[in-house]
């Protein structure tokens, strides 16, 4: 279905948990989040028959999303679900990569496409501190076992924080030289803990490709159909590609095609407009299958032109990136 600015409406972002069991420093506070009770929570049947609905208005593409994904019980079989509704074509997860190596022959065979996999440092100790406490080593061995396993494309986020982490950009395009992997770095947004500080650190797509370009000739890369908001480019003869995804200095809004579902059942027309729509309660008041579609068509209707990030930042009582779903 179309929104009211001619954009087709075919991919729809669920954050099945607002769980983690990372803490990064931009992501999440120090001292964890209030969990929510369990029944606050979508089952994960009933985002299901959320999907079917989605299915009817033309939902195509699913992400799996958080939280953290994988920390979810049920996760495996959830994707066989979404996978047998008629319509959803596309599923695909953003995952930290801690738990990704013991289930990636499972998730693959259950449905799963692809994956996304957030990794902001190359380096153990600067890992641990970002994260407050992960260990890398999981991460590459669920990196290796999403190759291993066909999840691909396998793309490979990385915010890039001045300060932090900008001294390692040439290192994650050598990650690309001999592995197909599509590393993309993305403009720290001011959104949840990253609200105050976002804008200090935040460093743009330009800067970027200038750093780049002092060791780099980069081409434009491959464009292949169905790839989200990221801008490609490629170092000749390396095999994989470097993408950026830039939100705040080229936003990429008017191509938007997107709804989001929260974990606490909440339909949104955008990441960052604070309009949500309860799906849950009516769904659990027995809804109709109609009424369901309908308030899909009714978010559709209150997608916002762009977002408004920078003008009015992120404010305390939004909600935070972890339970959205970046
Ligand atoms: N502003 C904005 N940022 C987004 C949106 N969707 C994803 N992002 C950001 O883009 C980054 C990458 O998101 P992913 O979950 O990997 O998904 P994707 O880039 O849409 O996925 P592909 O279709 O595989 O390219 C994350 O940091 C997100 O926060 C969006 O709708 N708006
Ligand atoms: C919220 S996480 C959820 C999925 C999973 N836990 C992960 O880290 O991939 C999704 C993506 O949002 C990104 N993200 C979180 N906060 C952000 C911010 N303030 N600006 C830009 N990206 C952000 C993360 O780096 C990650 O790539
Ligand atoms: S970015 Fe992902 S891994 Fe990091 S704290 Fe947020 S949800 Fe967890
Ligand atoms: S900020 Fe909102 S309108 Fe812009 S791309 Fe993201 S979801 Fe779409």
């Amino acid at each position: 279905m179309k929104d009211t600015f001619e954009r087709e409406i075919n991919y729809l972002r669920i954050s099945i948990t607002d769980r983690c069991n990372l803490r990064c420093l931009y992501c999440m506070p120090a001292d964890g989040v209030e969990l929510k009770e369990h029944e606050d929570i979508l089952r994960l049947e009933e985002i299901t028959e959320i999907v079917r609905a989605g299915a009817a208005v033309g939902i195509s593409k699913i992400r799996i999303t958080g939280g953290e994904p994988l920390v979810r019980r049920g996760v495996v079989e959830f994707i066989r679900q979404l996978k047998a509704i008629p319509g959803i074509d596309d599923i695909a997860l953003t995952t930290n990569g801690v738990l990704l190596a013991p289930l990636a022959a499972e998730l693959k065979a259950a449905g799963l496409n692809r994956v996304n996999v957030s990794l902001d440092t190359l380096r153990s100790d600067r890992f641990r501190e970002l994260t407050r406490g992960g260990q890398i080593e999981k991460v590459w061995e669920g990196l290796a076992a999403a190759l291993e396993h066909g999840l691909t494309p396998v793309k490979l986020n990385m915010v890039v924080m001045r300060g932090f982490n900008d001294d390692e950009l040439f290192d994650f395009v050598e990650l690309t030289r001999e592995r197909e992997l599509h590393v993309r770095f993305i403009e720290l947004m001011p959104i949840g803990t990253a609200d105050a500080w976002a804008h200090q650190r935040r460093l743009t797509m330009e800067e970027i490709l200038l750093q780049l370009g002092r060791r780099y000739t980069l081409e434009p890369g491959p464009r292949v159909a169905g790839w989200g908001p990221a801008r490609y480019y490629q170092v000749p003869g390396y095999r994989g590609t470097v993408g950026f995804i830039s939100p705040i200095s080229q936003h990429f809004c008017g191509t938007c095609n997107r709804l989001r579902l929260t974990a606490e059942g909440m339909l949104r027309p955008c990441l960052h407009a604070r309009r949500e729509v309860d799906i849950k309660t009516p769904l659990r008041q027995g809804a109709r299958f109609e009424e369901l579609v309908a308030i899909f068509q009714d978010v559709i209707g209150q997608k916002p032109q762009a977002h408004s990030m920078g003008e009015t930042g992120w404010g305390e009582n939004e909600r935070k990136m972890f339970q959205i779903g970046g």
